[in-house]
C-alpha cells in the first residue's frame, strides 16, 4: 500500500532524513518509533507531500505520488492527523467534520456516521466549537476529520502524546478497531506498551536514518529497547 525508497529530506541546508526506506503493506499497522527530534514528523509530512523530498520516492497504492500534491493524495486515500491534533478552533465539530468532507467529495456520508461511531462522545459535542474542547477530545476530532475523507490509509503522529489516559485508552481502542476493519495505519508512538498491543511491525528511526524494523514481538528485546531509551 505504501512503499517509501531511499528519502532524502532537508530543511534548507539542514538534512534531516537519510536514505529512509519503509513499507507497509495493506492493511498492516505500523508502528514508525524513535527518540524525539530523529525525523518521524519529518518522514510523515513528506509521505502526505507537506514537504518536497530532495530524492527518494513515495508510492502509495502502486502508484509513484513523490511530486504528487497534497491534496491529490488525499482525494487518492491518504488520511493524515498532524502532531498536536489540529483542528479549527473557531469552528464546531459538525463544521470541522464539514471542511474535512469537502477535501474528498467522493466520500459517502456513512463515513461520517462510522467516524462519530468511533467516537462517540463527539456526537454530543457537534455544536461546541473545536476551541472549547478537551486536549482529548481535540484529538479525537483531528482523526474523525481525516475518517470522513474515507481514507484508505491514515497515517497518524503521535495521537496520545499529552492526553488524558482515559482518553488515551478510547483512542487506542478506535485505531484497534479501525486496523480490525482493514485499514492500514501508519502510526508515531512512543509508548512500547500501546506499540505492542497495536503493530505488527515496528520501525526505528535514529538521527534520519532506519536503524531497526521488525515484527512488533521484537519490541519485546532489550537490544531494541535500548534504541528507544532516553
Ligand atoms: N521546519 C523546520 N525547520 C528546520 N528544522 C526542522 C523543522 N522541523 C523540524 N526540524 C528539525 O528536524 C529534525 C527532525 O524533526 P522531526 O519533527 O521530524 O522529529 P520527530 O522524530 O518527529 O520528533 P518529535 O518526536 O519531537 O516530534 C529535528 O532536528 C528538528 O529540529
Amino acid at each position: 500500500m505504501l512503499e517509501v525508497g531511499g528519502l532524502h529530506v532537508s530543511y534548507g541546508r539542514a538534512q534531516v532524513l537519510f536514505g529512509v526506506d519503509l513499507s507497509a503493506p495493506s492493511g498492516s499497522l505500523v508502528c514508525l518509533m524513535g527518540r524525539n527530534g530523529v525525523g518521524k514528523t519529518t518522514l510523515l509530512k513528506a509521505v502526505t507531500g507537506v514537504l518536497a523530498p530532495r530524492s527518494g520516492t513515495v508510492r502509495f497504492d502502486g502508484r509513484d505520488v513523490t511530486r504528487m500534491r497534497t491534496h491529490e493524495r488525499v482525494r487518492r486515500g491518504l488520511g493524515y492527523v498532524p502532531q498536536g491534533h489540529e483542528t479549527f478552533p473557531q469552528l464546531t465539530v459538525a463544521e470541522n467534520l464539514q471542511v474535512a468532507r469537502e477535501a474528498a467529495p467522493g466520500a459517502r456520508r456513512s463515513a461520517t456516521d462510522d467516524a462519530l461511531d468511533l467516537f462517540p462522545a463527539l456526537g454530543a459535542l457537534m455544536k461546541r466549537r473545536a476551541g472549547f474542547l478537551s486536549g482529548g477530545q481535540q484529538q479525537q476530532l483531528a482523526i474523525a476529520r481525516a475518517l470522513v475523507t474515507e481514507p484508505r490509509m491514515l497515517l497518524l503522529d503521535e495521537p496520545t502524546e499529552g492526553i488524558q489516559p482515559s482518553i488515551v485508552q478510547q483512542i487506542e481502542e478506535a485505531i484497534g478497531r479501525l486496523h480490525a476493519s482493514g485499514l492500514t495505519i501508519l502510526l508515531v508512538e512512543q509508548y512500547l506498551d500501546l506499540a505492542l498491543r497495536l503493530a505488527d511491525r515496528f520501525v526505528i528511526l535514529d538521527a534520519g536514518e532506519v536503524v531497526r524494523s521488525g515484527d512488533a514481538e521484537q519490541l519485546r528485546d532489550e537490544s531494541v529497547r535500548a534504541l528507544l531509551a532516553v
